[in-house]
């Protein structure tokens, strides 16, 4: 397999950096010792020399020069501003991974010298527990392998796909930011098991696996959702009581809204 030797760099070690580079060791595709990560904040460090065993560095270059495959994991807001500061260690044997939100293809490869391999993902945080949802998207200078490399590093961390760059900013709107929109819901269902007397901690193991148990549902009978709702929905029952507060109150508009704004978010950072 193409990944076989190879390794592979992280240049921010926050929250997704980090989560990343626990998911992907977890999965066992690289080996700690395969892998570089380097960050100004050195806790985040700490923690993943400790608990992971990966190498880390507070110089970028480091990462950069020990690396096969370098994945770009600051804020979208200093992208640019980190590209300068490593462009010149990167040569063509290297691919260039960005998961920042919103930036493209075209400005983050105009950023590096000519011929620069990049990659463009949106992962999300589920990344740390190996459910991740993500979508890749080819760079021109990356070739079909690379592509099969990215799928291959967001595959073992949850599902990954490949989609054409203009229709980022909608994946991003959904599933890079999806997972704080249900964490949310999490949380209020619980509120609610628990005015009803529930204690906090069995309310909270039962919305989630409620959520959890909906989404494998969904993903593995591939039965449409509307079609899955009525299954639990009994005439005159609990459930068609409950449907009609959630749509007085717009929940399809306010998710919905919710995709859409998101997406704005991320056409917004990429100008
Ligand atoms: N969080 C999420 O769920 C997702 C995030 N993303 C994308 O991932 C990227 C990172 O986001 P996130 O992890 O949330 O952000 P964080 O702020 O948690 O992580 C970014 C890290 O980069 C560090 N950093 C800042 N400057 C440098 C530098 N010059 N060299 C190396 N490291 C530096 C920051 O340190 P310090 O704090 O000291 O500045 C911080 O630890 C973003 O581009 C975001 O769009 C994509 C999908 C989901
Ligand atoms: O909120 C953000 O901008 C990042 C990108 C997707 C999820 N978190």
């Amino acid at each position: 397999m193409s990944l076989e030797g190879k390794k592979l760099g992280f240049i921010g070690t926050g929250k997704m950096g980090s989560a990343l580079i626990k998911g992907i060791c977890d999965a066992g595709l690289f080996a700690p010792s395969n892998v570089y990560a380097s960050d100004l904040y050195e806790p985040s460090l700490d923690e993943l020399k400790q608990n992971v065993g990966v190498n880390v560095s507070t110089d970028n270059a480091a990462t950069v020069i020990n690396s096969d495959i370098i994945v770009l994991a600051v804020k979208p807001q200093i992208l640019k501003k980190v590209i300068a500061s490593i462009k010149d260690d990167i040569d063509s044997d290297k691919l260039i991974i960005s998961i920042a939100a919103g930036v493209k293809l075209a400005d983050i490869e105009s950023e590096f010298n000519e011929g620069t391999r990049v990659i463009r993902v949106m992962p999300n945080i589920a990344a740390t527990v190996a459910e991740a949802a993500s979508a890749i998207t080819q760079g021109s200078n990356a070739s079909k392998e690379d592509a099969e490399d990215a799928l291959a590093i967001f595959s073992s961390v949850g599902s990954a796909i490949q989609v054409p760059e203009n229709l980022m900013d909608a994946v991003t709107g959904l599933s890079g930011s999806g997972p704080a929109y249900i964490f949310p819901v999490i949380e209020a269902m619980a509120d609610g098991a628990v005015y009803e007397g529930l204690d906090r901690k069995s309310a909270l193991v039962l919305a989630a696996q409620t959520v959890l148990g909906a989404a494998k549902m969904a993903l593995e009978t591939e039965t449409h959702p509307g079609e899955l709702k009525d299954m639990v929905t009994s005439p005159a029952g609990t459930t068609i009581r409950g449907i009609k507060v959630l749509e007085e109150y717009g929940i399809r508009s306010a998710f919905m809204q919710a995709v859409i704004e998101s997406s704005n978010r991320s056409k917004e950072l990429g100008k």
